[in-house]
């Protein structure tokens, strides 16, 4: 029996985030490993004019869910969806409501945060900053809380190059910048906002780091740990391979790519790729979870769930991967032939988005416009690039995450926990992996069908015989400009013309011979 699974059973466990990308993983393997866990509290808001019961039913219709469901299918009478905002005061949860929650909750689970990178100061400060700052307080505040596990990221410290599992202080305290935002006005935070990430290279990295330093400060005498994840990518085995739910970090780029849009990137091909599975991830909080409660180690432990220096992949290999699986798996109707050009060059990265990006959205548009219909690859095309240019940062450096405390807590796990919540990334095969991480975004985020192969494969020949037949038309118009203009340009060509008449002259008069 798993030591994790069973320390889980008729707990209370407190998720905020519960319906994001990791949240969903996190739930999903709780209700599989410890089904007699005693309720799953989640903080959610209603959105896209779904009420709170409609989201968890949405989530739980999920393929995802379909494993737990066979064996449970009452899973829904274990989660309990409290209404609440992060952005509000108390979180706008009512009273009776927070009062369950300060008397039953055992173990809390801080998902919830903004990851878009061209966030507001002001709101990912309320959201990463002062929320975690509200929740440290309501923990404090919970009689039988045994751990508080916060979630933040392998780049809050990004600015380094070396980042150890320790909390490293910010140039401003939190406290500061949260004062100084209530009276702030919009303006002057967008004027000041890069004087003070200083060198984060964004707000996302930046208000992520100042959550963990109010974590360190706002500890009192809780139980915490900090888990730091780097690139989460799709599941690894567990419930299944491949599962993604988001177009986030490089699910969008695999989009992107496979669709024949983004055809060459700015990235240092001997970077690590520092992809970490969601699976992996989440083995790695419920260990800590139960290790946290269990041991209550005297200090705040920091985690990190890296893959860098355990098992390192780089771009170049990874972009070879997802190429190869594209031949073989392609995406339905692409724009053009998928193709994947690394350059570190700011000139060439400029020529390929000028020849392969943005030119062919033109002309795409022109046609539109021709066929009586309204442009919109333009658009796209610029949206795709600025979303592009802010992942370059992360494509063209590597960083080294220690991985003591990891390793430490591998160590520690029975070699039944090692299974069951193995967060042991040097078992990972990289190739298998990136295969069914683009045959899951197939799958799952464009809901392609796979019986549509064919006709894909079909399409992609298509679009090589456009490809030819352009690059001929395009390359005898500028060679017949280049002779009515050049002298140089006639003679070659008459010399080739000449040579060619004599080539087949001499041809046809041997074999003529032979006969
Ligand atoms: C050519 C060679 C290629 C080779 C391929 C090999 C693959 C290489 C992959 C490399 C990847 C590198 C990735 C590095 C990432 C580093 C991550 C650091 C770790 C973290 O902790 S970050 C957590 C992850 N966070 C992110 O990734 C957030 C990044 N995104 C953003 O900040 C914003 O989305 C962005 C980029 C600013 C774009 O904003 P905007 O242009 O305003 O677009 P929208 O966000 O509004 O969305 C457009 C469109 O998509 C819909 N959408 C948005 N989010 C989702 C979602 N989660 N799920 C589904 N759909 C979503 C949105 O509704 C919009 O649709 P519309 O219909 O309204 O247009
Ligand atoms: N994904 C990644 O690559 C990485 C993620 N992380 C960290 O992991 C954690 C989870 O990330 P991930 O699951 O990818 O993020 P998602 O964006 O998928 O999920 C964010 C969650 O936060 C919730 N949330 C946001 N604002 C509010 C609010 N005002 N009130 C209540 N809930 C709110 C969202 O709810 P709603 O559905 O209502 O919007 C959602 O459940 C984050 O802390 C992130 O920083 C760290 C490293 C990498």
């Amino acid at each position: 029996m798993s030591t994790i699974a069973a320390f889980y059973g008729g707990k209370s466990i407190l998720i905020t985030g519960a319906t994001g990308f990791m949240g969903k993983v996190l739930m999903e393997k709780l209700f599989r490993t410890s089904p007699d866990l005693k309720v799953i509290y989640i903080l959610v808001r209603p959105k896209a004019g779904q009420t709170l019961q409609q989201r968890v039913f949405q989530i739980l219709n999920s393929k995802l869910f379909e494993k737990v469901k066979e064996v449970y299918p009452n899973v829904h009478e274990k989660i309990r969806a409290i209404y609440a905002d992060l952005n509000q005061n108390d979180f706008a949860i009512s009273k009776e409501d927070m009062q369950e929650l300060l008397s039953c909750t055992n173990i809390i689970f801080h998902c919830a945060a903004t990851v878009r990178f061209d966030d507001t100061l002001r709101h990912a400060v309320q959201l990463n900053v002062t929320a975690t700052r509200q929740l440290l307080l309501m923990a404090s505040q919970m009689t039988k809380l045994e751990a508080f596990i916060h979630i933040s990221t392998a780049y809050s410290n990004c600015n380094l190059k070396h980042i150890d599992e320790v909390i490293y202080p910010c140039p401003v305290e939190p406290k500061k910048i949260i004062d100084s935002l209530e009276w702030l006005d919009d303006a002057i935070i967008d004027e000041i906002t890069p004087k003070l990430i200083r060198d984060w290279p964004n707000i996302y990295t930046y208000t992520k780091a100042l959550g963990e330093m109010v974590v360190q400060q706002e500890s009192r005498n809780l139980n915490i740990a900090i888990i730091r994840p780097s690139i989460v990518g799709a599941t690894w085995q567990e419930p299944f391979p491949g599962w993604v739910d988001n177009i986030n970090g490089p699910n969008g780029l695999i989009i992107a790519t496979g669709k024949g849009f983004l055809r060459a990137i700015k990235a240092t091909p001997m970077a690590v790729a520092d992809l970490i599975p969601v699976d992996t991830v989440i083995n790695l909080m419920l260990a800590v979870g139960w290790y946290t409660a269990v041991h209550r180690p005297k200090s705040t432990l920091v985690y990190h769930s890296t893959s860098g220096n355990l098992n390192p992949c780089n771009w170049h290999k990874m972009g070879v991967q997802v190429m190869a699986t594209f031949e073989k798996i392609p995406f339905e109707r692409p724009f053009r032939r998928p193709n994947a050009n690394f350059t570190t060059n700011n000139f060439t990265s400029q020529y390929w988005n000028a020849v392969s990006h943005r030119a062919p959205a033109i002309i795409y548009d022109c046609y539109l416009r021709l066929t009586g219909r309204k442009p919109r690859m333009t658009k796209l095309m610029n949206r795709l690039l600025r979303t592009v240019s802010m992942l370059e940062y992360f494509i063209n450096r590597s960083w080294e995450w220690s991985t003591y405390n990891t390793e430490m807590l591998m160590s520690e796990l029975s070699p039944e926990d090692q299974r069951v919540f193995n967060f042991d990334v040097r078992q990972l095969n990289w190739l298998e992996y990136i295969e069914n991480y683009v045959l899951g975004v197939k799958k799952y985020l464009l809901k392609e069908d796979m019986a549509g192969i064919p006709e894909a494969k079909q399409h992609l020949k298509r679009l090589r015989n456009i490809h030819y037949l352009f690059n001929t038309a395009l390359f005898l118009i500028a060679w017949r400009l280049l002779i009515a203009r050049s002298q140089m340009a006639r003679n070659v060509w008459f010399f080739i013309i000449s040579f060619c008449y004599k080539f087949l002259s001499y041809f046809r008069a041997s074999s003529t011979l032979k006969v």
